[in-house]
């Protein structure tokens, strides 16, 4: 395959935490757009939006009844009712056009305006009708205070308050209000387009018989569900064999359409695990490209996010972590461009051809913008996920066990869509809760247990879900929460309270 050298090897994993913060140091919010208000829920506000008017925009009678001076009734009793003669009657959406004056009221339905003169509203069961001089009349039968059962203007909103924030999710309680205040159209941020590709040679479309050796590519659907379960536009580009040239084909095809990749399996230290490959150069290139500015001025360069110097302050990871291989020639421009290939290095066998034209491609893969960002988590299951930047577009390459692809796409592309959708706040909050019984496997690294949520006597409970592993998809639909699991080798016992990172149902 060409691409493949002890670099692949060559791995230290960061903290999630770590690999979050890369994430979203590297991302910006997307454009905005108006969407309609009724197709705005979920979406992201991009701007803050104010109240128009007053609210409500008039005095509105919150019941039916009459609309009466306070004064007139402050007496009234059932022994001693006062009689009030009625010179209008209005329904929610009418003006009355009689004033309220002394010894007068005006019959008034739930929502109308409160005529001019008039203070309170007496409920309909609190009268009774009547006559005064041949014309109609009500009987107040209780005592009545200015202001009751009246809203008066700008009682719930003042004309220029602020409504919603940038970044807010829009709610079912926004849009009533947006709506009231006369917001058609909302400016909201972008869904993110997001490509999603399945790479294995062992994979078959859902819809094919099984075949020996094969499964079915059930990550690309549950990528996609979650998506749209965060507020992107999934575009599924299908499967992929293990070839690098196919998968660069591929990528560069998603560029054009996406805002983000995310492609899952071959992200391990295989010989056919062809996203560790292209990761593995990309790398290279970086490395490379900073090698030869150091050399060109003899100066210290600074390392970008997620270089080696950003990974140093991880203690060496046990597993796989190896001094960097620099034995690479200088073939790579300061600002990190390959540089064409020498003219020694081809030789006339189709090895060598082959490689030449992956090398092309992947030189327009790499374009402005792309850098490694992590290609190792301190975590289990999935550590070897792990995320780039191609011509600034985030690309994440998850695992291909379908239960460390789910918690891949929770702890990273979660965050990352919520930041583009301009989420000030992408990381999801982490909350506590007891738990009902006892992991027992240690792990050298924080693990991310599947776990149910229980409510228990006024307590939240944890309960971690069997089928737990990797390779498993069993307990992912039940799973409402990552129960985080320190790294050590006691686990956590039953009863203990354990961080969790709750999950979007
Ligand atoms: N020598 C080592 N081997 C492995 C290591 C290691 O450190 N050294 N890490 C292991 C860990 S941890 C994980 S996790 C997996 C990750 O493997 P990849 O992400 O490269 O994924 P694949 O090898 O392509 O596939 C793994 C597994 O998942 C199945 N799969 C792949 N794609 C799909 C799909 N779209 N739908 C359903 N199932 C899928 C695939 O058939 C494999 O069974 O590597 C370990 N190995
Ligand atoms: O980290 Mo891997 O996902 O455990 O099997």
């Amino acid at each position: 395959m060409g691409l493949q050298g002890t670099s692949r090897f060559n791995r230290r994993a960061v903290k999630v935490s770590e690999a979050q913060q890369r994430v979203l140091a590297a991302i910006q919010p997307l454009h905005t757009e108006k969407a309609a208000l009724w197709q705005s829920g979920g979406r992201r506000l991009a701007e803050k939006l104010v109240a128009t008017s007053d609210w409500p925009p008039f005095a509105r009678s919150g019941l039916d009844g009459f609309a009466i001076r306070g004064a007139d009734a402050a007496q009234a009793s059932p022994e001693h009712p006062v009689t009030l003669r009625v010179v209008d009657a209005i329904a929610a959406g009418q003006v009355a056009r009689e004033r309220v004056g002394p010894g007068t009221a005006v019959r008034i339905m739930t929502g109308a305006a409160v005529p001019d003169g008039a203070d309170a509203v007496v409920m309909l069961e609190q009268t009774a009708d009547a006559e005064l001089d041949g014309q109609p009349a009500v009987r107040v039968k209780h005592a009545a205070v200015p202001g009751q059962n009246v809203a008066p203007p700008g009682e719930e909103f003042r004309r220029g308050s602020a409504l919603a924030e940038p970044g807010a999710v829009i709610r079912p309680g926004h849009i009533a209000m947006l709506g009231s205040f006369g917001y058609a159209e909302l400016p909201v941020y972008a869904r993110p387009r997001v490509a999603v590709f399945a790479t294995g040679t062992e994979l078959l479309p859902v819809d094919a018989p099984l075949e020996p050796g094969k499964i079915r590519d059930s990550n690309s659907a549950m990528v996609a569900a979650m998506v749209v379960q965060y507020g992107g536009e999934p575009v599924v580009m299908g499967t992929l064999p293990d070839r690098v040239d196919a998968v660069v084909e591929a990528l560069t095809a998603a560029l054009a359409v996406a805002d983000c990749i995310v492609t899952t399996g071959g992200v391990s230290v295989g010989d056919y695990d062809v996203m560790a490959a292209i990761l593995s150069r990309l790398k290279q290139q970086g490395r490379n490209s900073r090698q030869a500015c150091q050399n060109r001025e003899g100066a210290e360069g600074t390392m970008p996010v997620g270089g080696e110097g950003a990974e140093s302050t991880m203690p060496a990871d046990v597993e796989g972590a190896k001094p960097h291989d620099c034995d690479a020639v200088e073939r790579f421009s300061c600002d990190g461009t390959l540089l064409p290939e020498p003219e020694s290095a081809v030789s006339p066998d189709g090895e060598d051809d082959s490689n030449r034209s992956i090398e092309a491609e992947l030189h327009s893969l790499f374009q402005d913008d792309s850098r490694v960002l992590f290609d190792k988590v301190a975590m289990r299951p999935g550590s070897p996920t792990s995320a780039m930047l191609l011509g600034g577009k985030p690309l994440f390459a998850l695992s291909g066990n379908p239960g460390a692809c789910f918690v891949g796409f929770e702890l990273f592309v979660r965050p990352a869509l919520s930041r583009m959708q301009g989420d000030p706040e992408p990381l999801p909050l982490a909350v506590e809760a007891e738990l009902t019984e006892s992991i027992i496997k240690g792990s050298p690294h924080e693990r991310y247990v599947r776990a149910k949520l229980l409510m228990r006597e006024g307590r939240v409970l944890a309960e971690p879900l069997g089928f737990g592993k990797s390779s498993m998809m069993a307990s992912i639909p039940e799973a409402e929460a990552l129960l985080v699991v320190p790294p050590g080798s006691k686990g956590v016992s039953s009863g203990e309270r354990v961080k969790l990172i709750p999950i979007q149902r």
